[in-house]
């Protein structure tokens, strides 16, 4: 039970090695602490017994206190009032008075949803904020509020120590499981089939593309590349082809492991010589005599996940046929002669980027993926899903930057004024607001297509303007991470501490604008895609 205590009390401890300070009303007892605080010893000691909340502000963002709270915190001073539950604020819209003439407009137009989190103009998307939207209801709201909530207690404080170790606990992608957030991440139907965890706040049959959405930009919001791609960069491009395209008894057997977290399943196309050139790829399977197994051999560079994976989605060479030639197999690292070695990166360090050796590996012909030599369309197909999880992360990673820096550019000072006063950082905030809104807004119009499109449809009508969005966002969150950095000077050069999101942002830009298809293919794809298609469709020149 936490004690309640006056200021005079916490002024008597005073002393070194007894070293107590007040941060907004609550009281913490540092003196075992001030060893080990990076800031240093003596800076604790000239605020000992005092209120330093001024001070702790100054140099500290909220995620220290949510790390530290529960092995300092003593107390709270008796002058603090008990938190009390926010009154809801009254819908933005009055509901329209149900009269026959005013149904119809009833039924049409939904009520904006409450506004919800900081309410910083451009930091959360517009229908956070108020404003009416036509793809949100009450059941995205709510999921929302659930994926935050964890976020910010048990992921957010860690993510700088996750990333550093360049691992993220288990548990936490366990939990992902148990809650349900990772069998809704396959870019299909809420797959009630192979998994009986679902999530709270919305009912299987209602899981939309939307839903899928806000769970990557929840998870986003930590400012870490290298998390998410822990989380969902294997996953949710390993994990699509399989549900999608792969036998009835391969599912039965895998599916359940993967959805609940307990074993792990990434994507492995690229190799050391073919990148986004995935018709040239050489990682070979022969089909052995008696027809019921392929033995594989080749490499796979930069695989994300790889080093933890049980199961790899693997594009092999079946024939010589280019991209006529190419098949995807579910390989089993059980099967052996998988060697699997972490590579050394720039950016996403907790994300696991792996080389991966196959050695004469036995795969049954059972774990064909669609048809022999038909993976190259598999593999198209995919891509949608891929680089629309893309889009998603660097929209958020670019609003996490602008975020960070108004928060910072209201509370640091220089030439006597706050930085936020200063019209030339206001102006680089205004460039970063207006790229982050104007694409999101493309990004929310794609997602609504892709869930009213067939999948073969939007491979065809959707694969150009998905790839000029990919392009889009990494090009925006490039240049966020830049701006974000400038304002945050010296503290977004060193790791750790306040500017630490942006630090690691701006190492994991080159991880979004390469894979997925570099900008430079992605810019060429979108013109050459949509007028192919517009060709095909009667477009006249
Ligand atoms: C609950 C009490 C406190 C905790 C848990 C704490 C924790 C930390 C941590 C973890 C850092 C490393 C940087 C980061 O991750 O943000 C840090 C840095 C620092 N702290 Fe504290 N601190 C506390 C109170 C204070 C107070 C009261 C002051 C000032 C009077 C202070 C001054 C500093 C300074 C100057 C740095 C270095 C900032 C930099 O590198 O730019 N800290 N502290």
């Amino acid at each position: 039970m936490s004690q309640n205590f006056k200021a005079s009390d916490v002024a008597s401890h005073n002393k070194a090695d007894d070293l107590w300070i007040i941060v907004d009303e609550d009281v913490y007892d540092l003196t075992k602490f001030q060893d080990e605080h990076p800031g240093g010893k003596k800076i604790l000691t000239r605020v000992a017994g005092k209120d330093a909340s001024k001070q702790f502000w100054k140099y500290h963002n909220e995620g220290i206190l949510k790390k530290y709270k529960k092995s300092l915190q003593v107390g709270s001073l008796d002058s603090k009032k008990p938190k009390v539950e926010a009154a809801k604020p009254s819908p933005a819209v009055a509901a329209p008075k149900p009269t026959k003439e005013a149904k119809k407009v009833v039924e049409e137009e939904a009520e904006a949803l409450e506004p919800y989190g900081d309410l910083i103009p451009f930091a959360d998307p517009s229908w956070y904020q108020g404003y009416h939207s036509p793809y949100f209801n009450e059941s995205h709201a709510a999921l929302r509020a659930e994926i935050r909530e964890w976020v910010e207690s048990d992921i957010e404080p860690y993510v700088t120590e996750w990333d550093e170790k360049k691992e993220v606990p288990r548990e936490i992608f366990l939990e992902a499981g148990r809650r349900g957030y990772l069998a809704g991440l396959l870019g299909v139907h809420y797959p009630v089939e192979y998994t009986k965890n679902t999530v709270r706040s919305v009912p299987p049959e209602q899981w939309d593309l939307f839903h899928e959405m806000i769970v990557t930009d929840e998870l986003s919001r930590v400012g870490s590349g290298g998390f998410v791609w822990n989380m969902i960069g294997g996953y949710g491009i390993g994990g699509p082809p399989l549900i999608k395209f792969g036998k009835k008894e391969l599912k039965d057997r895998i599916m359940p492991g993967i959805l609940s977290g307990e074993q792990r399943i990434c994507l492995a196309i690229t190799e050391p010589d073919a990148g986004s050139d995935v018709a040239n790829l050489t990682c070979e399977a022969k089909l052995s005599e008696d027809g019921k197994h392929y033995i594989v051999n080749g490499e796979k560079k930069w695989i994300t996940n790889g080093i933890w994976c049980d199961y790899f989605t693997t594009a092999v060479r079946t024939s010589d046929k280019g991209m006529n030639g190419v098949t995807l197999l579910l390989i089993e690292r059980s099967f052996g002669g998988v060697s699997t070695r972490r590579m050394d990166c720039q950016g996403v360090w907790s994300s696991g980027t792996t080389y991966i050796t196959f050695e004469d590996v036995k795969v049954p012909v059972e774990n064909v993926l669609g048809k022999e030599n038909q993976g190259f369309k598999v593999i198209m197909t995919n891509f949608n899903h891929e680089r629309m999880g893309i889009i998603i992360q660097c929209l958020r990673f670019s609003r996490v930057c602008y975020e960070e820096s108004v928060k910072y550019g209201n509370k640091r000072r220089t030439f006597g004024k706050k930085l936020i006063e200063h019209p030339v950082i206001r102006m680089k905030l205004a460039h970063m607001a207006r790229q982050i809104e104007a694409s999101y807004n493309w990004l929310e119009n794609l997602i609504f297509q892709c869930q009213r499109m067939g999948e073969t449809e939007a491979m065809l009508r959707l694969g150009g303007p998905i790839a000029g969005l990919k392009a889009q966002s990494t090009l925006c969150f490039e240049f966020c991470a830049r701006e974000a950095a400038q304002i945050f000077g010296g503290l977004s050069y060193s790791r750790g501490g306040q500017g630490a999101k942006v630090e690691r942002l701006y190492r994991d830009v080159r991880a979004y604008a390469i894979p997925g298809g570099s900008e430079e293919i992605m810019l060429d794809l979108s013109m050459r895609q949509s007028l192919r298609v517009a060709k095909m469709s009667g477009m006249k020149l």
